[in-house]
Formats: C-alpha cells, structure tokens, sequence
C-alpha cells in the first residue's frame, strides 16, 4: 500500500506542476475555484474525514468489491493518485485468491495492494467505503447485508429506479433490498450533488444516462426543448459491457463493424426518461438506440431535439455554457467545436456541444464522456469524495490521453 500511495502523492505532484503550466481547452474551461480546490488537495495534508461521520482515521479505508472486473480496475486505477483513499479490500468471484497484479498486470504501483478475495472474506471492521462494481441483481442482498457504517458507491443498475415496479419491469425480477432502495441517492454528481453528500448509499448513473441527461436535464428544466421528439442516437466501446468472456464480443464480432442492440428495449431508457421526467417537471419519453462501436472505451451520445417556447439553437448553448460554467468536469463547447471520444479517453470529462440542424426549429447535441471514467469509476470516485466531505475533484483532475 505504501508503494501505491508514495507513487500516488509522486504522480499528484507531477499532475500540479503539470497542470499549472498546460494550456488546452479543456484546462482553460476549469474555473478558478475548481483549480485552487485541486490544489488544496494535493499540497495540504489529508483533512480529516469524516463530514459524514464515515472515518475516524485520515485514511478512508477503500473496499473495491468487483476488483477484477473493468470498472473495479479503474476505480483502483485511479485511486493511486489519491491521496486521501487506501485500498483495503478487493473482491472477485472467479479470481479470488489471485494477486491483483496478476490479474492486472499493467497496474504496475499497485503491487501492494491486497490480494483478491470472496465478498464473504472481506473483514468489515477495517473498512469505512466500498465502490460496489459487481453485475446488477448481484449487489442488492450484499449491500444489505453490510454494516450500517459502510459508506457506498454502487455502480451497479441495483438502486437506480426509485420506482421498483419499474426495477422488476425492466431488469427481470423482483427487487431484493426495497427499504435499501429508498435511502439510495442518484448519484449524477452535477445536478444532485447536495443529496450526494448526505448520502451513505449512491446510486451511482449507467454511463448513457450520464452522456444524455447532464446536456438534456439543464435545458428541459428551462423550457428551452420540446419533451416530445427527443431521439438519442448513442454508440459504447465495448468496455461499457464488463470483462467476462461473451460470444458477442469475441475480435471477430466486434473488430470492423458496428452493430445497434437493445433496439426500442434497452434498459436504460427508464433510467434516462427519470432523470429527464424530473427536470421537465412531468413525462417524458425518449427514442434510444444504442450502438456497439469497435473501439475499447469510450461513449458519444448524439442528441436529436425540437426547440421549445421561441429559444434560438444560441440559447441552447449559451444555457448550458451558464449551468456548467462551475463545474471542474462538464465543458460545453463554443459554437462548431465538435467532441471526440478521443478527447475524454481516461478522463473524467463530459464534453458537450450543440449543432442547429437544417431542419429549422432543431438542434442536434453531441455529448461524449469515457464510458469507464464519467461513466462508471470517475463519476463514483466524485460522489465518494463528497460522502467524504473532501474536495470533489481530488484524484480526478487527470487528463485525457491522447493521441
Ligand atoms: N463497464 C462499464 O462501462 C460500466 C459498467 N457499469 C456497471 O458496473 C458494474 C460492473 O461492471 P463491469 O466492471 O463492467 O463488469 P465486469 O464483468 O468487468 O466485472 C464484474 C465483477 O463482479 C464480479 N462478480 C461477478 N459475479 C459475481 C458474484 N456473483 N458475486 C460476487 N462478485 C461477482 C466479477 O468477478 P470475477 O471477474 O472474479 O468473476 C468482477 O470482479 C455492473 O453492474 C455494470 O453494469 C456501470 C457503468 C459503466
Ligand atoms: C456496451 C454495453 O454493453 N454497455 C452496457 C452499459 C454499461 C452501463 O453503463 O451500464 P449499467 O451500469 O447500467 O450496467 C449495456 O448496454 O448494457
């Protein structure tokens, strides 16, 4: 552990220095108060934790249950340049008992971290937080049967539905942890984020989720887009569907070519429309096609709307320029930019930009995050932070890798 974390305090100072002498678009974007909150982090000694009332020791000790799958990587990915998180405890199923280096060998500060074990291992008493990664229907008995003084990310669809008729609708059983269900916060950390830190169960948001309603919720809830006529056409590198071993995404069946599912009945729609039907103020429903594109991670969700109550497609932007201008992680483009997943991949950025469409009275957005990062591990790591009471983008400000 001390290797991870003196490679981690190495790494956070090189990121400062780094981050101070760069100059891309995205940095120019990070407001003032974001810049010196990072800092705060990295140069002060680790506050006390425990806002919440989660840690008694500096240290919030980490259990990452579904270590050996990809979103459980990442969070321990990340966490070396942490500096106020330790990774206690990792969890696997079918790799259980394996050295977490052996599992990923490319994480190559993390040798010291513990090796892999079965959920029903973990010693509890050690640990303050956990980062659930583990398949849905998995994670609503285990998060039920931990003590009450685990603070939780979860990642998993688990409690995303506050409707758990829908759950059972759409995810094909019955809801196993109900009363869990109703303390859980939805964690789309931008638009709930005084929820987040009150909360000791987040329901951490599906990656398309987080791509469509962090540009669709702002400008719903201002009246500026028809609730009708929303058409999502999405596309996920195939990271977004976990690391165990399925015909479907063999080489052979993803490389050259790209391929929609889930066509008018992919789950998460329901997930979105709840977002969406809370900021509008009333029902709304979406068309959502998601695509599977031949690339590791990644996601770009390209948005079709009407324009509402004579906004101009200028309003569209210039609104959510003003929501997001705050915020460390949503950036929204001036007029002709165009987002590339390239410009998120390992990153916990949202890159929003918006398009009129030659249809007159439309617009088109486009909205990318890493599927992985904003999507998944980055997004829980930011609402973990503020369980924690610590700064929201400590460990976070990474940027992304390219070319
Ligand atoms: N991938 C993505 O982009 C995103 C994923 N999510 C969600 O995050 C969660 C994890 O996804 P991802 O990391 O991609 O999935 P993976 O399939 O890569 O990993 C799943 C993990 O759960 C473990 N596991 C599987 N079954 C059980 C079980 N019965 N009991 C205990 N542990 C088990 C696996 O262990 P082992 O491998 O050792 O068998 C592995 O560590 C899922 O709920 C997913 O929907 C959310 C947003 C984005
Ligand atoms: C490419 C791919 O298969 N993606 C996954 C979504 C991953 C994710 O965010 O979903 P959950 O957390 O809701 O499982 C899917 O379509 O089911």
């Amino acid at each position: 552990m001390n290797a991870l974390k003196g490679a981690a305090q190495h790494n956070v100072a090189r990121t400062d220095k780094a981050f101070s002498s760069l100059r891309s678009p995205v940095q120019r974007a990070i407001p003032k108060r974001a810049r010196l909150t990072c800092n705060a982090a990295i140069t002060a000694p680790a506050p006390t934790v425990g806002t919440n009332g989660a840690a008694s020791t500096e240290q919030v000790r980490i259990a990452v249950l579904g270590a050996s799958g990809y979103t459980g990587e990442e969070v321990v990915r990340l966490l070396a340049l942490h500096p106020n998180f330790s990774v206690a405890a990792l969890t696997g199923e079918s790799q259980a008992g394996k050295e977490f280096s052996e599992v990923f060998p490319h994480l190559v500060t993390a040798t010291n971290v513990p090796r892999l074990t079965k959920v029903g291992d973990v010693d509890w008493s050690n640990i303050d937080a956990a980062f659930c990664c583990l398949p849905h229907a998995t994670t609503q008995e285990i998060l039920n049967s931990l003590p009450k003084h685990i603070k939780v990310v979860d990642l998993s669809a688990d409690f995303r539905l506050k409707d758990i008729k829908l759950y059972a609708e759409w995810y094909g059983g019955e809801h196993r942890a109900p009363e869990l269900q109703k303390e859980a916060v939805y964690g789309l950390t931008e638009l709930h984020r005084e929820e987040v830190k009150k909360a000791r169960l987040v329901a951490n948001p599906g990656c398309y989720p987080t791509s469509v309603q962090l540009p669709l919720c702002p400008l719903l809830e201002a009246g500026l887009i028809e609730k009708e006529d929303i058409i999502i056409d999405a596309k996920s590198g195939v990271s977004g569907a976990g690391r165990s071993a399925k015909q479907n995404l063999l080489y052979t069946e993803i490389a050259e070519g790209i391929n929609c599912y889930g066509v008018g009945s992919h789950r998460h729609m329901p997930e979105i429309e709840q977002g969406l039907s809370e900021s509008a103020g009333s029902t709304v429903r979406v068309s959502f096609t998601p695509t599977l594109m031949p690339m590791s991670r990644g996601m770009q969700s390209t948005i079709y709307v009407k324009l509402a109550n004579g906004a101009s497609v200028d309003d569209l932007r210039s609104h959510l320029q003003q929501r997001y201008k705050e915020e460390t992680f949503v950036h929204v483009m001036n007029k002709g930019g165009i987002p590339h997943t390239r410009h998120v991949r390992g990153s916990n950025y949202n890159l929003i930009s918006v398009f009129p469409d030659r249809l007159s009275g439309r617009a088109i957005i486009i909205s990318v995050i890493d599927n992985l990062v904003k999507g998944a591990s980055g997004q829980a790591i930011q609402n973990m932070n503020l369980v924690m009471g610590i700064p929201e983008e400590t460990g976070l400000l990474q940027q992304a890798m390219f070319p």
